[in-house]
């Protein structure tokens, strides 16, 4: 267990940028903290790097106490979203600072460092760079050489606040399997800043939401995409879309459609919220198979099919997305009316004050709909 963050809480001016937030991050894990601006995000990690102390709580690594230890003597190696490069040192003399300025009788000899600063410039593929400025560089290379120099001091623990931030979008997704690999292979424990869903998504072993500095659910990716803890979470994950909808007995109630659900919060009568994610939206033949839709409004981006759809019996319309070949097999241009069915359903029953109190993730069988009382596998409460 390396790193334990218990209960910190930190308050600006009466603002509460991290409430209660705990977590541990296990050794050599690689970790998003994933959450919309203004979320708490840089706030936790800068107590992490002894940049800020908190009003409370604790953080532990390996039972030593982190908030005890100065700034310098953490271990921890930082890449911010800016590149804080030298501009005035080249590429060699940046990666070389960290090194450079520890205290005498803890500074390697000149060709250690030297030595050093070759073997992590072949680490981030920048050989040949070393007598650049960073000037001369595109803001990946940047990005690298501030990994780099972030790495010379050997780090026990990494923090990269929105390393990609300032990237265009193709470097950006160039860098994620970069540093993807790049932690596999070194496997140093990290902390990844990203308000960017695909980016958590793709590069962390697990992901940690943060919602107004609360932390909203930690899991894998896989576990906060299929199983979103809130309402929150499905929205911000993967655009999950809020339907009111009511649990009585073992029944949902949607729009006049009713599916089985057993167990749900001990089943009495709840107002819920039901969240259906645009990709789940899965089409159908009709006539016969499935909901009957309108289509509002259909566009073709880059491959997916995105429509605006009026499901039959509801007031308000749904964002659904096909991949073209799934639309192309099911309709024809001039199609106004299709069939969809839902493949999964987050239901969600909140107090007044939005906690969850209950929840469920349903996979309905592909079924001719509307369904009396549907064979649906319930997931998880
Ligand atoms: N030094 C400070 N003084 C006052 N308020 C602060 C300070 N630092 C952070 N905050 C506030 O705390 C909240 C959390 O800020 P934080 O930088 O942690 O968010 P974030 O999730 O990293 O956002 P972003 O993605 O925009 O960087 C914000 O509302 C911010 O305005």
């Amino acid at each position: 267990m390396a790193i334990e963050i218990s209960r910190l809480r930190r308050q600006f001016d009466g603002f509460i940028a991290l409430d209660d937030v705990s977590l541990t991050i296990g050794d050599g894990e690689f970790v998003a903290v994933l959450g919309p601006s203004g979320s708490g995000k840089t706030s936790l990690l800068r107590i992490l790097a002894g940049l800020d102390q908190p009003d409370a709580g604790s953080v532990l690594r390996d039972g030593q106490d982190l908030l005890a230890l100065d700034a310098r003597r953490r271990g921890v190696g930082l890449v911010f979203q800016h590149y804080a490069l030298f501009p005035h040192m080249t590429v060699a003399q940046n990666v070389a600072f960290g090194l450079r300025v520890r205290p005498w009788r803890l500074r390697p000899k000149t060709s250690a460092i030297k030595a050093s600063v070759e073997n992590l410039l072949r680490k981030v593929e920048l050989e040949g760079f070393a007598h650049r400025y960073p000037a001369q560089l595109s803001g990946g290379q940047r990005q690298r050489v501030a990994l780099a120099r972030a790495l010379a001091i050997e780090p026990r623990l990494l923090l990269l606040d929105e390393p990609f931030g300032a990237l265009d979008a193709q470097v950006r997704v160039n860098l994620r399997g970069w540093l993807r690999e790049f932690h596999r292979s070194f496997g140093i424990t990290s902390l990844f800043v990203t308000h960017d869903q695909d980016e958590a998504l793709e590069m962390a072993d697990r992901v940690v939401l943060m919602n107004r500095g609360r932390i909203e659910q930690i899991g894998t990716p896989e576990q906060i995409y299929r199983q979103p803890a809130t309402p929150f979470a499905s929205r911000f994950i993967a655009r999950g879309q809020s339907l009111p909808g009511e649990v009585k007995g073992q029944q949902l109630h949607l729009f006049g459609h009713v599916w089985r659900i057993e167990n749900f919060a001990g089943n009495d009568a709840h107002e819920v919220t039901v969240h259906v994610r645009p990709e789940d939206i899965v089409l159908t033949s009709l006539p016969g198979d499935g909901l009957k839709a309108k289509l509002l409004n259909l566009r073709h981006v880059a491959g997916t099919v995105r429509a605006s759809l009026l499901v039959e019996s509801m007031d308000e319309p749904i964002e659904a997305e096909w991949s073209e070949r799934d639309w192309a097999r099911h309709h024809g241009p001039a199609d106004d009316v299709i069939g969809v069915h839902f493949q999964a359903l987050s239901v969600f029953a909140s107090d007044r004050e939005g906690r969850v109190l209950a929840r469920a993730t349903l996979h309905p069988p592909h079924a001719s709909f509307p369904v009396a009382v549907g064979p649906w596998r319930r997931v998880e409460a």
